[in-house]
């Protein structure tokens, strides 16, 4: 399908045009699952954003880009959008390599004003007429690289567009003082008017008039002041659901010819009334009945549910536990914590930098905090990890969440370079448990680890290995266990993979002398016990990039001891991983069962 061009429509048939698209959302979304929310809550901004700027042209920049979908239906994807984020579908996110009306890749939020202002430098250097223009949410306000990007701009004064769609929503309940603000604006409207009916009285009147005028706007305007403070010109509020209205300010924005914020007023969930205003449950849903609103599988148990319910129990013993997460309660399983404890767990908005810092000082004075954080979403924090955290050697510990391939998000959401990207760290204690039993282990371990900065790792869901195959034993600080020993063929796995490897054990176990080890600990890794096993056939299982990651470490161990063993990896290959369902990703990258059993027969027949 062509994109459809909405600049000759009228307002009646570009309200009829939003009407058809949040339906065309909300049957795929039903069907196939994806976020919701969000994204039929920026309908008509994305329609005002088509009619005003030239898509061919000028840079459409999406923060996180979740709230996109109208502008894929826009941009000749109405049929393809069939296939969100479905294996070998389109991404539920903008991706340059899907289209060329997404100008950039995004996931991670928080990163569009930085791309706009990089773009726009683009522009000037280039002498060319384009004006990037940015859609971004109010959650988004709550992260650091949102006011570098600001600061920047603000002084450098390039034209640039910021829409910033402001449903009074992050994934749950705003966070800070930024969306206090923001919400105080609302006011402004009615001052706006005043304002402008003032000015005029202020023309006419004698000095001291003014003099109590501007004292009055001192005290009272809220409105924008700390965007113009900053530099920029700021519009609003609007209503970000009145077509007219939106077009007439964007119109005025982009002939500015300056950085301008036009701040729009939203509902989350717009048009799917079991949607409209809810935190949380409507942002990302996996396929429901639109009558009822009810999901079409019951939850089961997970991972998070796991490691929320062992650290609140551990939290009601010990009052020195605290904890943050950043923007992800419920996803993180800390909103239990913050609901019973509220003085002692936090969420701090999106702000991952922020909230990795803040617990090391409360380990500094005696607490015992806990981090929990998307593997993904950890990356932001990293040079927090090591500067502010593993330099010092805080025993701030990390429940690393959504850790291996996390399905549908894809790409910008795989919890895949954890272990890489910790595992070079001085001080650090990395570990993985490999069910839900060993994950409450795990939680107990790191509770009571108090010798530096410690992090465990788990996966979105459900672990692939059920409770009691194998019986959780407490964690020995660097220790492994050999599972089921063998002289010949020997799986190593780590954490997620040990449910993997154990499904190739039991395929193979009557064809091939085989073993299964988990390592439990990449660091340290107990050496003794690689040292001491008769197999010297190692083939490595686990959920993370094969780059930096655990067959490259042992390998290194076993030439430095001459260990004479063959090593393989089943981990994830030196690329991005694509979105899809978790047995049709690992085929495609050849690590799923199947293809590792084909392969120990083709090395061992
Ligand atoms: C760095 C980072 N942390 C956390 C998230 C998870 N996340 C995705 S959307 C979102 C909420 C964003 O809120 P807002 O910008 O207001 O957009 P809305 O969904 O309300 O339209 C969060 C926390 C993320 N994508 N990136
Ligand atoms: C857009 C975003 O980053 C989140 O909404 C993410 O999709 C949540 O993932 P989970 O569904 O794994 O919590
Ligand atoms: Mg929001």
């Amino acid at each position: 399908m062509e994109r459809i061009d909405v600049k000759n429509m009228n307002i009646i048939e570009l309200e009829n045009l939003a009407k058809k698209i949040r339906e065309r959302i909300l049957d795929v979304v039903s069907r196939k699952g994806g976020h919701l929310s969000s994204t039929l809550g920026a309908v008509e901004l994305i329609i005002g954003m088509h009619y005003v700027f030239d898509v061919e042209k000028d840079p459409f920049i999406f923060d996180v880009s979740h709230q996109a979908y109208a502008h894929k239906l826009l941009t000749g994807r109405w049929e393809e959008f069939e296939t969100l984020r479905q294996f070998g579908g389109i991404s539920g996110y903008t991706r340059p390599s899907e289209s060329k009306y997404d100008y950039f890749s995004a996931g991670h939020s928080s990163t569009s004003i930085s791309v706009a202002v990089g773009v726009a430098k683009a522009i000037k250097l280039k002498n060319e007429d384009r004006i990037p223009v940015v859609l971004i949410g109010d959650g988004a306000m709550s992260a650091g690289m949102v006011y570098e990007a600001l600061n920047e701009l603000g002084d450098l004064k390039l034209p640039v567009v910021i829409i910033l769609n402001d449903n009074e929503m992050s994934i749950g309940r705003p966070i800070g003082a930024i969306s206090k603000y923001l919400t105080k604006l609302k006011a402004g409207r009615v001052y706006q008017n005043f304002k402008e009916r003032f000015k005029k009285l202020l023309d006419k009147a004698p000095s001291d008039v003014k003099y109590a005028a501007k004292k009055f706007e001192e005290l009272f305007s809220v409105n924008g002041v700390f965007f113009e403070e900053m530099g920029l010109e700021y519009i609003g509020p609007i209503d970000g659901h009145n077509l007219e209205e939106i077009i007439e300010v964007l119109k005025v924005a982009k002939e500015l010819k300056k950085p301008v914020i036009v701040h729009a007023k939203t509902i989350k969930g717009k048009g799917y009334k079991q949607a409209e205003g809810y935190y949380e449950h409507w942002h990302g849903v996996s396929p429901f009945n639109i009558k009822t609103g009810e999901p079409l599988k019951k939850s089961t148990l997970n991972a998070t549910k796991v490691f929320s319910k062992k650290l609140l129990e551990l939290a009601r013993e010990d009052k020195k536990i605290v904890g943050v997460t950043a923007a992800m309660p419920s996803g993180t399983g800390m909103k239990e914590l913050m609901k019973e404890f509220p003085e002692r767990f936090w969420d701090v908005g999106i702000a991952e930098q922020h909230a990795v810092t803040s617990m090391a000082p409360l380990a500094k004075e005696g607490f015992i905090p806990f981090v929990a954080i998307y593997s993904t979403f950890l990356q932001r924090g990293y040079d927090q990890i090591i500067h502010d955290v593993c330099l010092d050697n805080y025993p701030v510990r990390f429940a690393i969440d959504r850790a291996g391939i996390v399905g549908a998000d894809g790409e910008t959401h795989q919890g895949v370079f954890d272990v890489g990207y910790l595992r070079i760290l001085p001080n650090i204690t990395l570990f993985a448990p490999r069910d839900f039993e060993s994950l409450k282990k795990a939680v107990e371990f790191a509770y009571k680890f108090d010798k530096g900065p410690i992090a465990f790792r788990y996966p979105r869901g459900a672990f692939s290995l059920e409770d009691e195959i194998f019986e959780a034993k407490d964690y020995e600080l660097g220790k492994g266990e050999v599972l089921i020993d063998s002289k010949d063929i020997m799986l190593i796995a780590y954490g997620n993979g040990v449910g993997k490897a154990y499904e190739v054990y039991n395929i193979l176990k009557d064809e091939f002398d085989i073993g299964l080890v988990d390592l439990r600990f990449v660091k340290p890794f107990d050496k003794e016990l690689l040292k001491n096993l008769k197999a010297k056939k190692w083939y490595v299982i686990s959920d993370n990039a094969k780059e930096g990651g655990i067959a490259e470490m042992l390998s290194e161990f076993a030439n430095k001891e001459n260990l004479n063993v063959k090593i393989e990896s089943f981990e994830y290959p030196d690329k991005f991983i694509p979105h899809g369902d978790v047995k049709s990703v690992e085929r495609l990258l050849r690590v799923d069962v199947d293809s590792i059993v084909k392969k120990i027969k083709e090395d061992n027949g």
